[in-house]
């Protein structure tokens, strides 16, 4: 890190005759040939090695005043010389900076691959030059970086396809392609489609279609998984098959009496936010809260609410903030993924274009349900309401919309990366300027657990309110009837795992701790407690924000980058059997339910694929192909750590805050480091319908209860 203070200078990477240039308006023929005459570090660096090997070849040596730039990088041409009217000369001054090639996105195919080949040859005095591998000369730099062996990833993707198409199932392999297009670098969708195209339609194909018409279908589900996850199939390839829209036509009618049937079950409190929204649709907008803890039957109301207003002819859109939420409503989407929030900028942007198709369909928008309201950022609220004033152009909160939030403020908050409760609760949807346009009501019942122990349920709602523990440090005596005092592991998967009990019976237990290390420790220990053969699966693990140069990587060893294993993040060394159950670390198609947070169970262990299968949920039983791809991370650290791997986590033990929205008949809370965090005790312990579920191992026998009362 001694280059700290070391000027960094910016690299072109263009192709032939593609310099920029900056022109005033009716001189661009000029602009554009001067542009070529002009020389930019990148022409220079080739002209730089031409007058070597022209002077070597003249002179047989090269001159002490002459540029030599022999076996050294386009990259490193700043660290020994200086680039001055367009020409590279020997430094006058003691000064060395480092070089940093303008960043090109994989998708900009033809100067990525230049980018490649600039990033690993020398010598080269023409692009011709670099285009030539081999003695072969290649027309596309894609082609020759390809016979130079530098762009393996391409490989990596076809032999991945190829893997995956050998366990055969057409949608899967669908499924399977647009996460790898969306997740990895794929440089060459299109040859990929062509050349797994029959595996890509077959389920087409064995209905007798004609082959044109059923490639048609299966281009046109890809296009249908990529939209549903709020991303474009003509990003990576646009191939010209008819487009197909799919049948997903609204029966009105159904819709109007299942709303009406489902009204008439509510219960008092429920029928209360029914009539809410229903007049907020008639005055032409409104804004309202669903306060219920887990169970009050706040799914069950929007469930009602939607067939009721689409039975009216309404657009309606349920969203949630986390993908296992969204799972579970019809047609449910993530808000970052259906609002096109940047993630990057703590959600205080969207990429929506105001004149684009999505713009459009917000502003046709009547109605949005949006659940786990208070996990989401405040900032996220106010990107929405932003957009919404600019999509309908109505300077009203949300464009005049009628917004239903709803969720549980005792469970836990958004996460922010290494802050303190200040910053947590600061960043609360309570704390937004909009909280107070919210009408709030209150769902108390629970429609889950009726006839569960009131005295338990009493207790449960004393631990979300805060009243249970000590007033300022929340401790409170783990009662006596839930302690663990053995091993944890032994009593929660012990006997499941020895009497070979089936997957259903095992995935309805998992152990929760508060921190993602106790987790990963936990894991461990249980998969070795699983019979069968261990298999470990390495990650490629890289230093990889593009910007970097040759210099800066090598701050970073690959052991130093194998060692770390942020929470988000699959290990380097992941170690799996089949049987095991695994947890998905990214929403990889919140349409079919595979969402971050979702658990599988391992089937078959490829050297690419695995092939798992659901273990709950509507997709229960079902196989889903999981590839290896590209995970970033880089929060709290001065790079970005890319790590190639499944991503996928063992899953018999997991954080509190991942558990979150998942009910189990039995958990393991462990406690050996504290609870740190709000919510996380009610969010453990509402994790079982009942009480005899829980086993709590804690040393001193003592949990702590973490409540911000001022955010209930
Ligand atoms: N009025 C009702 N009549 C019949 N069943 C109901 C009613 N309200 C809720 N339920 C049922 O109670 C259970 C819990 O309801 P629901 O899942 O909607 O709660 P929730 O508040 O969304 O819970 P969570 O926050 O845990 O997701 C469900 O099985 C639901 O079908």
């Amino acid at each position: 890190m001694s280059d700290r203070s070391t000027p960094v200078m910016q690299l072109k990477v263009h192709l032939k005759n593609a310099q920029g240039v900056v022109y005033k308006e009716g001189e661009e023929k000029d602009a554009a040939e001067r542009g070529q005459l002009r020389e930019t570090t990148l022409t220079a660096w080739f002209a730089a090695n031409k007058r070597c090997y022209d002077e070597l070849e003249s002179a047989g040596m090269i001159p002490e005043d002459v540029v030599d730039c022999r076996g050294i990088y386009y990259v490193e041409m700043p660290e020994h010389f200086q680039f001055t009217k367009g020409k590279w000369t020997l430094r006058k001054n003691a000064t060395r900076s480092i070089g940093r090639m303008h960043f090109v996105s994989p998708r900009d195919q033809k100067r990525f691959a230049l980018r490649v080949m600039l990033l690993n040859v020398t010598d080269a005095k023409s692009y011709e030059d670099l285009q030539t591998v081999g003695g072969v000369f290649y027309e596309k730099f894609v082609d020759a970086a390809k016979a130079a062996g530098y762009l393996t990833e391409d490989i990596f993707y076809e032999k991945s396809l190829e893997e995956a198409a050998s366990f055969h199932s057409a949608p899967q392999l669908r499924g399977f392609f647009v996460t790898l297009l969306m997740f990895g670098e794929i440089h060459n969708a299109e040859e990929l489609w062509y050349r797994f195209v029959d595996d890509f339609s077959e389920d087409f194909l064995y209905k007798h279609l004609p082959k044109e018409k059923a490639e048609a279908l299966a281009y046109n589900d890809l296009i249908d998984r990529m939209n549903a996850m709020g991303e474009k199939l003509d990003k990576w390839m646009s191939l010209g098959y008819e487009r197909i829209i799919p049948d997903d036509v609204i029966d009105f009618d159904y819709c109007s009496k299942e709303g009406d049937r489902m009204r008439s079950t509510l219960v008092a409190e429920q029928e209360e936010v029914v009539k809410a929204v229903l007049d907020a649709v008639k005055s032409g907008g409104g804004l309202i809260y669903v306060d219920g803890p887990g169970g009050s039957g706040k799914t069950y109301v929007y469930l009602t609410l939607i067939n009721i207003l689409q039975g009216m002819h309404l657009k309606v859109i349920p969203i949630a903030w986390i993908g296992i939420a969204a799972s579970l409503l019809p047609h449910g989407r993530t808000v970052a993924s259906f609002f096109h929030l940047n993630i990057k900028d703590g959600c205080k942007t969207s990429t929506i274009h105001l004149q684009s198709a999505e713009a459009k369909y917000l502003a046709e928008l009547d109605v949005v349900f949006w659940d786990e309201a208070p996990m989401s950022p405040k900032s996220s609220l106010e990107t929405v309401d932003q957009l919404f004033r600019d999509v309908t152009k109505i300077d009203k909160p949300f464009g005049g919309k009628v917004i239903i939030l709803g969720g549980d403020f005792r469970q836990c908050l958004p996460v922010v990366d290494r802050k303190g409760t200040d910053e947590q609760i600061s960043n609360s949807i309570k704390r937004s300027h909009l909280w107070p346009l919210f009408q709030v009501y209150h769902l108390k019942t629970n429609m889950r657990a009726q006839n569960a122990d009131e005295e338990w349920k009493s207790f449960l709602l004393g631990v979300g309110d805060g009243l249970k523990g000590e007033e300022g440090t929340g401790v409170m005596e783990v009662p006596e009837d839930l302690r663990c005092d053995g091993d944890l592991a032994e009593e929660i998967f012990g006997s499941l795992l020895r009497n070979g009990s089936n997957v259903s019976e095992i995935s309805k237990v998992a152990i929760l701790s508060p921190t993602n290390q106790q987790a990963l420790q936990m894991n461990q220990k249980v998969m070795e407690m699983v019979p069968g053969e261990m298999k470990t699966y390495f990650s490629v693990d890289e230093v990889g924000d593009n910007q970097n140069s040759h210099s800066d990587a090598a701050n970073f060893p690959t052991e130093f980058l194998n060692k770390m294993t942020p929470s988000g993040l699959p290990p380097h060394k992941l170690e799996l059997k089949v049987g095991a159950l695994v947890m998905l670390l990214r929403n990889l198609e919140v349409r079919n339910g595979l969402c971050n947070g979702t658990r599988l169970v391992v089937r078959e262990m490829g050297e690419r694929v695995l092939r798992c299968a659901f273990i709950s949920g509507p997709n229960e039983g079902g196989d889903v192909l999981i590839p290896r791809i590209k995970l970033l991370f880089d929060s709290g650290i001065p790079f970005v750590l890319q790590r190639r791997q499944f991503p996928v986590r063992p899953a018999f033990a997991m954080t509190i805050n991942k558990a979150q929205g998942q009910t189990f008949d039995r958990i393991g809370l462990l406690l050996d480091a504290p609870i740190f965090a709000h919510g996380q005790l009610y969010v453990a312990l509402t994790r079982t319908r009942t009480k005899d579920g829980i086993r709590v191992w804690a040393p001193e026998k003592v949990m702590h209860n973490i409540v911000y009362k001022n955010i209930l």
